[in-house]
């Protein structure tokens, strides 16, 4: 069932289900790509600092929110827990969600979210962007790995020693340096190819887990 959302004209969907978070309204299928992955790997627990890239409308803010105040408690949980979401277009509020409207490539984006961490560091860095499509698959897949080069420098900024890095991207023929560029700076790189990712899509994620940060700058 859905319904129509005049402000972003989109589709809110709603979904009956056993799993007490998807039985109220999300905002987009994407949600259940992050609930699929997450399911298998674990990485939105509470207690986390999480920036979600191309958040827009909401779906993955909202499962997150979700998952880490399962009780409502937002106000008494969320000095514990802080979740970024970035994206271009505007997005409806989310409880605990802080947001950021601005293009994620910039360094004035990326200041505005280093000024909301305040030093600390970051447990995961999702990237869900996707360029507006040209309809050339070759212009697509490298406007594609340009947003992930873009994500994955920031995450190495910010993410902490063992910190988790969830990357989509549209498959290619740069894909394979980029895959090898994951594997010198985590200890475990999977590809995923979600469920609930449509087959004709040429989408897939990386989900790169136990971030080295020794390798990548130095630093502890
Ligand atoms: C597939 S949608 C994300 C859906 C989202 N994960 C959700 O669950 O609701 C991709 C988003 O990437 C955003 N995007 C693309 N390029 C961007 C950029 N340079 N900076 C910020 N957001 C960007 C788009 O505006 C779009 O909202």
């Amino acid at each position: 069932m859905f319904k129509h959302n005049r402000y972003y004209q989109q589709y809110y969907y709603t979904t009956k289900s056993s799993k007490q978070w998807l039985t109220r309204q999300i905002r987009a299928r994407s949600a259940y790509k992050l609930q699929e992955l997450d399911n298998k790997y674990n990485f939105i627990i509470p207690n986390s600092v999480i920036i979600d890239c191309g958040a827009s409308p909401g779906s993955w803010c909202q499962y997150i929110s979700r998952k880490i105040f399962p009780s409502k408690k937002v106000d008494q949980d969320v000095d514990n827990n802080l979740i970024i979401a970035v994206d271009l277009l505007p997005i409806d509020p989310i409880p605990g969600v802080k947001i950021i409207q601005g293009d994620f490539t910039e360094l004035v984006t990326q200041q505005k979210i280093k000024d909301l961490l305040n030093e600390r560091h970051v447990d995961v860095v999702l990237n869900d962007m996707a360029p507006n499509f040209t309809g050339t698959h070759f212009v697509d897949h490298v406007k594609s790995m340009d947003l992930c080069e873009c994500s994955l420098a920031f995450a190495e900024h910010v993410l902490k020693s063992g910190g988790t890095f969830l990357c989509k991207f549209l498959m290619g023929e740069s894909e394979s340096d980029f895959r090898n560029k994951l594997k010198s700076k985590f200890k475990k790189v999977h590809y995923e190819k979600p469920h609930s990712s449509r087959d004709k899509s040429t989408e897939g994620y990386y989900v790169c887990l136990e971030f080295n940060k020794n390798i990548t700058n130095g630093l502890t």
